[in-house]
This record gives structure tokens, C-alpha cells and sequence, in this order.
């Protein structure tokens, strides 16, 4: 007790001292914290909206052919940069123009998207999902199959195989469905010059293009494999044509080891004699792997590029009327000429405004609508945290319809893109940065020689009045574009 009460008075200033301390503690980690808040101005993103919410209304737009429209409605709400669940998990969404530079060219802390459903559909050695110099080894690769002066060497082959096959198509026909058609063309062109198949064996015992398009679905799917469902149903189809690209590999290893030489110079035979710095060879995985890519990458932003065009040239007299013009003189220029390579390589190269309103379709309706990557540590842009292991999508529509960027953007005009060069980072139907399309050439000179010769040899009349559009991820005309046919007889008349 008397200890009690000698420490009586002492116990009281300890505890008030005590009081003291704690509340002088807290409020200084209030101040510093209130301090800190406002010093530093990472914080987290703004929502977009509820997870069931985005993931639904995402994707009833890109069915109807308006994701463009519900991303931009979003800018509107939370600024250029905001979260979302489209794919059903958290996304950092960056757009305009400082948003595509930000997650195109930024190497350190962000990776392609390493989502299930791309790795293996693409496969786990797909250039598109590999870093650095392996990387580079393999778009080294594509880049240099795919430069001008290779396609200089198709160009003449090309040429013949379009020809030929739009011949097949439509000789004798009075209506053809031209979505259909595109993706038969394109699809046959990209065998033949890209994997250098002789053109029989794209068909039914052989290459496929359903079993390509159902594999292509698999991108999008629900990563699970479980029979009857979409993502089963492309991974099957994918094995399918695996198998046949894994058998032209072989084919073509044993006739180089015979020949002791390759006389085939495509795409295939790039791939097989290629050595990386330690100067091995890729695997055959990693050839079918990057094979396949390329045929997926190719075949239906190619085929929506071009079958956009030809709805837009049924619905717009003024455009057709100008297209036709062009084609005539080049077709009409051509009369007598030995036709080789350099000739039809000059010819596309002088479609300059046939081209601009493929440029003009791909700013209303680009055929990628932009791509995810993956934080792969804590970023920051724009003043907010993007933490690691966050999805990151860049956009391609919020700065193709920006009238900052391009006056009167629901205005459709190919003359926009007669004057200097638009600022980098803001028209990017072809991406950007290291990861840009390696196949912008090759898909320009296909498209050109498929419009020349429709253009040249018929008119046609759409089926259907201004045929909607449908996303799936990419833009396609909804109904696969009927037309009535009309061959034309005089070319250099009508
Ligand atoms: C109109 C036609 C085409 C469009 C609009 C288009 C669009 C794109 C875009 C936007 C990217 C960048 C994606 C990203 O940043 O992640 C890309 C990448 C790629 N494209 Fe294309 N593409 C087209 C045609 C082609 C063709 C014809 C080929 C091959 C023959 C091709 C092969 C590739 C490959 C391999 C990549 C991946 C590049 C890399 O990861 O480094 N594309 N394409």
C-alpha cells in the first residue's frame, strides 16, 4: 500500500506523460500521413464501373461492333486512363496518345500479356509472348521475309495466285458472299507465300480455314478445355494444324539435307536456318509455334481490313467512283507491258489513294482493336499505381476518333491522310514500338491487288443496305456481305 501510495502521484504523471506521447505520435503520423497523401500523388486508379458491369457491357458492345464507342464513353466518365474488368480480371486501361507511347515502348516492368488462353493457343514459343533477344531473333526473322525488297520478290507470285484464285470464285457466279471470299483469299495467299504450300494443299485434306478460324476464337475463349466448349474446340482444331505445319517442316528439313541447299526462299526456310547467339537452331516447337502466329496474326485483321473496304465501296459512290479511277489508269498504264515483279510492285506502290482509304477504314475500324500486356513490377503512369500483376490495355480507337488529333473524326475522309505525317503514337492500326506489326507491307499489298482485280472485273451491288457491323474481336460486316455480281466486259470503258 505504501508503495501504492508513494508511487501515487508518480503512476498519475507517468500516465499523462504516457497520454501525452501517444497523442503527440498520432498526430504527427497524421500529419506526415495527411502530408504524405498529398505529397505524393500516386493513388489508385479510378474504377470504370462494377465487374459484372464492365465485363457484360464490354462485350455486348464488341458484338455490336461499338467497343470504340464504350471505351471512349468511359474516357468521358474517368479520364484517359482508368480500371476495368473486360476480360474478367483487373485492367489498367491507358489511352490517347501518351497512354499508347506509355505501354508500347516501355520495356522495363512491362511484358506481353501471359494470359492461359494466348499461350496456349499461340504456343509458349510464340514470338509474340517471348522478351528480349529471343525476341528479337525471331521478328528479326519475320521482319526481313517481310521487308519490301523480299516482297518485291513475292509481289509477281502473288499477283498470279490472286488472280487465279478470285478466277476460281467468281467465274460464272451472280452473287457472291465477299466476306467469305476475303478470308478464302487472304487465307490461300498466306499459305502459299508465307509458308510456301503449293496451292493445292490449302483445302480440305490439308490446311484448313475453318480449323484457323476456330483456333483464332481460342484467343478469346474461356480458358477452359473442357469438351464441347469453344476453348476445347480451338484447342483441337489447333492441333489439327499443328500437325500439317509440323509435316511441312520436316518435308522441307529432309529436301535441304538432300539438296544440301534451299531453293525455296520463304518464310519456313528463314525459320529453319536462323541460329541464335549460341548458334543453335529454334526447335521444331518453337518453328510450328511461330508459324501458326503468323498465319493467325495475318489472316483475320488481312481479311476484316479488306472486307470493311469492299463494304465501304458499296456504300459510298463518291469513294468507289474515285478507287475505280485509280485502278482503270493503273490497269490501262499496264496495256502491252511485260508484267513482272517490279512492275506490279511500282503499280501498288502508286495506288496512293486506294491505300488512304484503307487507312481511313482501318482509323473507323481498326482490325486490332489494341492489345494487353502485363505489369511485371509496381508502375506508375499518369500519377496513379498500376501494381504488378495488372493487365494493361492500350486502345487504338480513343485517338483515332480524338478531333484534336483528326478534324471531324465521324467524318469518313481519306484526304487526312494526304498531309505530313501524323504524330506518332496517335494512328496505330499496326501497334508501335518493338512490338509493331511486322506484316503492315504484306498486308497493304495484298489488299491492293485483290481490290485491283475485283475492281477491274466486276461491279456488285450489296444484298443488304449499309450491313451492320459485328466485333469478335474484329470488325467484320455482320452478315458476310452479299452481293448481286456484274462482270464488266470493256474494262477501259465503263
Ligand atoms: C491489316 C492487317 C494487319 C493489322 C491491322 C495488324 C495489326 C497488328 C497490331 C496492332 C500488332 C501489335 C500488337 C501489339 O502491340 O501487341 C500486330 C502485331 C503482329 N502482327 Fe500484325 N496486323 C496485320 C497484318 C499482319 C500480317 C499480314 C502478318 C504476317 C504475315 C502480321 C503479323 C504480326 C505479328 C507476328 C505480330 C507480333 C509482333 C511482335 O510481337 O513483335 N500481321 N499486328
Amino acid at each position: 500500500m505504501e508503495l501504492f501510495s508513494s508511487f501515487a502521484p508518480s503512476s498519475f504523471d507517468f500516465q499523462m506523460a504516457l497520454l501525452a506521447i501517444i497523442l503527440m505520435t498520432l498526430g504527427t503520423l497524421y500529419v506526415l500521413g495527411f502530408l504524405s497523401f498529398n505529397l505524393n500523388p500516386w493513388k489508385k486508379l479510378p474504377q470504370g464501373s462494377s465487374f459484372i458491369g464492365d465485363f457484360i457491357g464490354f462485350h455486348t458492345a464488341m458484338k455490336a461492333g461499338k467497343n470504340g464507342e464504350w471505351i471512349r464513353s468511359r474516357i468521358r466518365k474517368y479520364g484517359p486512363v482508368f480500371k476495368s474488368c473486360v476480360m474478367g480480371s483487373h485492367i489498367a486501361i491507358l489511352t490517347g496518345q501518351s497512354g499508347n507511347k506509355f505501354i508500347l515502348t516501355t520495356s522495363d516492368g512491362i511484358a506481353s500479356d501471359d494470359a492461359p488462353a494466348v499461350t496456349t493457343i499461340l504456343g509458349r514459343k510464340s514470338l509474340i509472348g517471348v522478351e528480349g533477344s529471343r525476341h528479337k531473333l525471331l521478328k528479326g526473322a519475320v521482319m526481313n521475309m517481310l521487308k519490301p525488297e523480299r516482297l518485291q520478290k513475292f509481289i509477281g507470285e502473288m499477283n498470279s495466285s490472286i488472280q487465279r484464285l478470285l478466277l476460281q470464285e467468281l467465274e460464272g457466279k451472280d452473287s457472291v458472299k465477299l466476306v467469305s471470299l476475303s478470308r478464302r483469299v487472304i487465307f490461300a495467299v498466306t499459305c502459299t507465300i508465307v509458308l510456301g504450300l503449293p496451292e493445292d494443299s490449302v483445302g480440305e485434306n490439308s490446311l484448313r480455314l475453318e480449323d484457323l478460324l476456330t483456333t483464332s476464337q481460342g484467343l478469346i475463349a474461356l480458358p477452359f478445355n473442357i469438351p464441347g466448349m469453344l476453348f476445347a474446340k480451338a484447342c483441337k482444331a489447333r492441333a489439327k494444324i499443328c500437325k500439317v505445319i509440323y509435316n511441312i517442316i520436316m518435308a522441307r528439313k529432309l529436301k535441304m539435307e538432300e539438296e544440301k541447299t534451299c531453293s525455296q526462299d520463304d518464310i519456313v526456310a528463314s525459320f529453319i536456318n536462323i541460329r541464335d547467339e549460341e548458334g543453335k537452331p529454334l526447335s521444331d516447337e518453337e518453328i510450328v509455334d511461330n508459324l501458326l502466329t503468323l498465319l493467325i496474326a495475318s489472316n483475320d485483321t488481312t481479311s476484316s481490313l479488306l472486307s470493311m473496304f469492299l463494304r465501304h465501296l458499296g456504300n459510298d459512290a463518291h469513294v468507289y467512283n474515285q478507287v475505280f479511277e485509280e485502278q482503270k489508269e493503273v490497269a490501262k498504264a499496264r496495256e502491252g507491258s511485260p508484267v513482272d515483279g517490279k512492275l506490279i510492285w511500282n503499280e501498288t506502290q502508286s495506288m496512293k489513294y486506294s491505300w488512304r482509304v484503307a487507312q481511313e477504314i482501318m482509323r473507323f475500324s481498326p482490325p486490332s482493336v489494341g492489345n494487353f500486356r502485363i505489369a511485371t513490377k509496381d508502375m506508375k503512369y499518369g500519377g496513379f499505381d498500376i501494381p504488378k500483376g495488372w493487365r494493361m490495355l492500350w486502345v487504338a480507337s480513343p485517338t483515332h476518333n480524338d478531333p484534336d488529333i483528326f478534324e471531324e473524326p465521324e467524318k469518313f475522309n481519306p484526304s487526312r491522310f494526304e498531309g505530313p505525317s501524323i504524330a506518332p503514337f496517335t494512328y496505330v492500326p499496326f501497334g508501335g514500338g518493338v512490338r509493331i506489326c511486322p506484316g503492315n507491307g504484306f498486308a497493304r499489298t495484298t489488299v491492293l491487288l485483290v481490290i485491283h482485280h475485283l475492281l477491274t472485273n466486276y461491279r456488285w451491288t450489296p444484298m443488304i443496305h449499309d450491313e451492320p457491323i459485328s466485333t469478335n474481336p474484329v470488325p467484320f460486316p455482320a452478315m458476310d456481305l452479299p452481293v448481286k455480281l456484274h462482270p464488266i466486259v470493256d474494262k477501259f470503258s465503263s
